[in-house]
């Protein structure tokens, strides 16, 4: 059961910059895990607050599920601890088989019981005569808009309904934590959308923590209050959606949500100076290589001043337009997007710059 009578309100947590609620319902503290001598997931830790959605996100092979096992109990971490509303799982010592932690589990796969209908489907997450409260069952298969399911057996069902059916059961049993591997990749387009907003109304009504992996950065950031980004084992950063946005640890965790035009330069009084303009850059050592990245989105038309490019081919999107160009001073290759119909003659010469506090400055002139 959650312990924490009434759990911070997510929205405000949301709102309020670094609002880190004191008590967290997930502790994860360097988990590490080798497999046949290859670290798998290193030094990586984290915190879920009650009724809080965390996504790991990042490329395949990563350590995402991995680490998500670990939580679980599926996997034993070589070292490094998890907590679950404050109760050790694992570490020092501890270690708490996957049914004895208070935790519901929901994978790509469905993995509904092919020969249970859907009542005993959703039952079967519940322990004693708890299995056959059907008023309750009811109720968890009327909030995800399948009332009239019951009797159905899975394979009667669409992928979107069995992933519904799916979520409640491992919801039934109230469990603190919900732990979910790509639960919607499985799901045609169209039905994904609808499944996403069921999952995530009863979640948040539940009041339940939930660490979901996924490698799509737009889910993460649709389905993510946090998201924490990995990449070779390594957790690189954590923080909110806008935070990693907006201000991405590095370059890497830049490029996972847009193209980026990248633009190399050196610092020159706390500036990085590009052909796209000067920069601050904070913290840098003056001299040292620093690069700019900026999104497409913010590399815009200019109407004096701005940097000289020829357009190469421009398309139109429907909500913008896409404009390819080539940088006139350095001929480096880069992409605008633009809101609307806008489409320069390919061949012509225009005017571009960078949005004022848009541009993303690293150290260094690589990864
Ligand atoms: N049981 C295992 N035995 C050996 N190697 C493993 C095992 N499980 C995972 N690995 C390796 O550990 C690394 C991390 O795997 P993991 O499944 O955690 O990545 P992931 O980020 O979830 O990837 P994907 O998105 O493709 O599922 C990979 O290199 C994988 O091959």
């Amino acid at each position: 059961m959650n312990q924490f009578a009434s759990p911070p309100d997510w929205a405000s947590q949301v709102d309020a910059p670094d609002a880190t609620p004191s008590l967290p319902m997930l502790e994860v503290e360097a988990l590490c895990r080798r497999f046949a001598g290859v670290a798998a997931v290193e030094d990586v830790g984290f915190r879920v607050a009650p009724g809080q959605v965390t996504c790991l996100l990042g490329p395949s092979g990563c350590g995402k599920s991995t680490t998500l096992r670990m939580i679980a109990g599926i996997e034993r971490p070589d070292s490094g601890a998890v907590r679950i509303a404050g109760r050790p799982m694992s570490g020092a010592g501890a270690f708490l088989p996957p049914e004895r932690r208070p935790v519901g589990m929901v994978f790509q796969d469905f993995a509904l019981f092919p020969h249970l209908d859907v009542a005993a489907n959703v039952g079967f997450g519940l322990r004693g005569p708890a299995r056959q409260d059907r008023d309750r069952i009811a109720a968890l298969l009327e909030r995800v808009g399948l009332s009239g399911h019951a009797a159905k057996y899975p394979h009667e069902l669409s992928g979107g309904e069995q992933q519904r059916v799916a979520l409640i059961r491992a919801l039934a049993p109230r469990p603190c934590l919900m732990l979910m591997d790509e639960p919607f990749s499985s799901l045609d387009h169209r039905l994904r959308d609808g499944v996403r907003d069921a999952a995530l109304d009863l979640l948040r009504e539940t009041e339940t923590a939930v660490v979901m992996v996924t490698h799509d950065p737009e889910e993460a950031m649709l389905m993510g209050h946090r998201i924490a980004v990995m990449r070779r084992g390594r957790l690189i950063q954590e923080g909110r959606p806008d935070e990693l946005y907006n201000r991405p640890a590095d370059r890497g965790v830049a490029a996972f949500f847009s193209d980026l035009n990248i633009v190399a330069g050196r610092v020159a009084g706390g500036r990085v100076q590009t052909v796209l303009g000067a920069f601050p850059a904070p913290g840098l050592a003056e001299g040292s290589r620093a690069e700019v990245a900026v999104r497409p989105q913010h590399l815009v038309p200019a109407e004096a001043g701005g940097t000289p490019a020829r357009v190469e081919r421009a398309r139109y999107l429907g909500r913008e337009s896409l404009i390819e160009i080539r940088l006139e001073p350095g001929g480096a290759a880069m992409k605008s997007r633009i809101p609307g119909l806008v489409l320069p003659a390919p061949g012509s010469l225009i005017r571009v710059a960078v949005q004022p506090g848009s541009a993303m400055v690293f150290a260094g002139d690589g990864e």
